[in-house]
């Protein structure tokens, strides 16, 4: 039942970190701020160069199944394209993976392992591809392209689905989307940029808290 656990303890978090950093090190510093910070699901993307040994040393640290609140965090990969990926990154330790488009061998790759998969999808044609796949939650991506009220709208043929928008995602429009019914949001760009240009990563432990508060406001207004 790992699986399912895992998948009701992203969405009772309800935020992601997408983390895109320079380096291994960069990316790890970025995780532990953001969790600092208070978010808790953190998604290391494998276009960050030694993503794999960031996401080892993370597991390492960090982990799902504990009650000790220092050390929960709930660490998974990001910009999985195919199988043999998905594969590498749950070797290495992640608790869950997510794509930016719906590949279905990757689906049945993480089936086969129980791990919680999340592709990117578009359309109501993807949507229904990947519940036919077995998938739980779908990641709405680019999220930007659409207005808060398409869940809804999706949600008409396909009540069953569950959406996490992730692109475009900022402090102004977190609100509509959780009130719009998305089970989680994940958040990239406005969480890292600054900290990337600048090289403060306790910019990254900052902006958590702001989200963590904006999704916290969303949640009881809901
Ligand atoms: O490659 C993936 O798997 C992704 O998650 C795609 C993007 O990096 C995120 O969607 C972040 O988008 P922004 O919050 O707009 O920066």
């Amino acid at each position: 039942m790992k699986k399912l656990q895992l998948i009701q303890k992203i969405v009772e978090q309800g935020v992601v970190a997408v983390l895109r950093a320079d380096s291994a090190k960069q990316v790890v510093e970025m995780a532990e701020q953001a969790i600092a910070g208070g978010i808790k699901v953190i998604e290391i993307t494998l276009t960050v160069p030694g993503a794999l040994q960031a996401i080892e040393e993370l597991s390492k640290t960090y982990s799902w199944d504990t009650a000790d609140e220092e050390r929960f965090a709930i660490i998974g990969a990001g910009t999985v394209l195919e199988p043999q990926t998905a594969r590498a990154a749950i070797m290495a330790g992640s608790a869950f993976i997510v794509g930016p488009s719906l590949n279905p061998d990757t689906v049945r790759l993480c089936n086969l392992y129980r791990v919680p998969v999340m592709p990117g999808v578009m359309t109501i044609a993807e949507v229904q591809a990947a519940l036919e796949l077995g998938v739980d939650v779908v990641k709405l991506f680019p999220g930007s392209v659409y207005d808060p009220s398409v869940i809804k709208t999706m949600k008409g043929p396909l009540p069953q689905a569950n959406f996490m928008p992730t692109g475009g995602v900022s402090l102004d429009n977190l609100g509509q989307w959780i009130k719009g019914g998305a089970v989680a949001v994940g958040i990239g760009s406005d969480l890292t940029q600054q900290a990337v240009k600048t090289g403060d990563m306790t910019y990254v432990k900052r902006k958590a808290e702001e989200y963590i508060g904006a999704y916290r406001k969303a949640i009881l207004e809901k």
